[in-house]
């Protein structure tokens, strides 16, 4: 595996899958297979669960692990291409990457979206902009449109959590939010979700349509309890409109998820990647409660990271 940018760089899904869940029961089992090698985390925006599960993950394979916050701790970034750096920017990116490029073996990048330009943001410019100019193997700690390393935790946990033999019923909410959130999470788990075994739902308000490119093969509706009716999974999720390029269109009010609405599905588990705005996008009750599956997706976020890296290791 030479990048890992989004589904389409995985050849064997449930291979994969069940190589994060190997890892689960095993996590040292090749803690010699990164020795010597370097795992740059590059963050040009805030993250807990991956900075912190990408390192665990790394140094689980025995790599030299170093992270850096690129926008708080490092120059002021140029982009385009042929400016005169005459004004605020100090370092090119083609500069910038190459350097990480000689110190690192393999390079994560975040980079969310600026929800202003969509063209460019799914361009995935500053992503392919890292790939070229690093010169070795990149994986997405999320950029502008996709989080690959967290839909494979979701479905890591939706596998180990499905104990029936029936095709699981999987929902995908839109909830409320207080601000423009990217479409990265959600573009990236329906997309993981339309390549497995499982029935998709998505549901939003009117004017929260996702790309087409990402929702092929699922059922859409804007009828959010007629999408829960016997459902086996809900995860809940903001996102920005993507018809309005980074708009907030409603302040979706009754779109929070609650155990009122929660009694109209199959005693569904729920699922949210966190960080989470309580009882806003998603109630304390529920949180809290018997359904809830956050701790454990986040916890595969480490053997998610570990597959992946595994597999980078390997085609060094
Ligand atoms: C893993 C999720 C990262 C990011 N989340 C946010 O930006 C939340 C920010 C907020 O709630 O203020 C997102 O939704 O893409
Ligand atoms: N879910 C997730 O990626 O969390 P962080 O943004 O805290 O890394």
């Amino acid at each position: 595996m030479k990048q890992f940018t989004s589904i389409k760089d995985v050849q064997h899904l449930d291979e994969l899958v069940n190589e994060a869940l190997a890892l689960k029961q095993h996590p040292f089992k090749y803690k010699t297979l990164g020795e010597n090698k370097t795992l740059g985390l590059i963050f040009l925006n805030p993250s807990l669960r991956t900075r912190l599960s990408t390192q665990k993950a790394g140094q689980n394979l025995g790599m030299n692990v170093i992270v850096m916050n690129l926008d708080k701790e490092g120059w002021a970034l140029e982009t385009q291409e042929g400016t005169i750096m005459n004004g605020n920017t100090v370092e090119h990116i083609k500069d910038a990457a190459a350097v990480m490029g000689q110190y690192c073996d393999i390079i994560g990048i975040r980079s969310f979206p600026k929800l202003q330009n969509r063209e460019e943001d799914y361009q995935e410019e500053l992503l392919q902009q890292f790939i070229k100019y690093s010169k070795v193997p990149v994986v997405s700690l999320e950029s502008a449109t996709r989080h690959p390393l967290q839909s494979l935790a979701d479905l890591v946990t939706i596998t180990e959590s499905t104990t029936s033999r029936k095709r699981p019923k999987v929902v995908l909410t839109w909830a409320p939010h207080i601000k423009p959130i990217p479409q990265c999470v959600a573009n990236s788990f329906a997309e993981w979700m339309s390549q497995a075994d499982v029935e998709l739902v998505i549901t939003h308000p009117e004017g929260y349509e996702l790309a087409d490119e990402f929702t092929q093969g699922a059922t859409i509706t804007t009828n959010q309890d007629e999408a829960m009716q016997n459902a086996d999974f809900v995860y809940v999720k903001n996102w920005s409109s993507y018809r309005d390029y980074g708009q907030v269109l409603t302040d979706g009010a009754g779109w929070m998820l609650t155990n009122e609405k929660l009694q109209q599905t199959n005693s569904a588990r729920v699922m949210h990647c966190l960080p989470v705005r309580r009882n806003v996008e998603l109630s304390d009750e529920i949180l809290e409660g018997p359904n809830s599956l956050v701790l454990e997706q986040a916890n595969n976020r480490t053997y998610a990271a570990q597959a992946v890296l595994k597999r980078m290791l390997e085609a060094l």
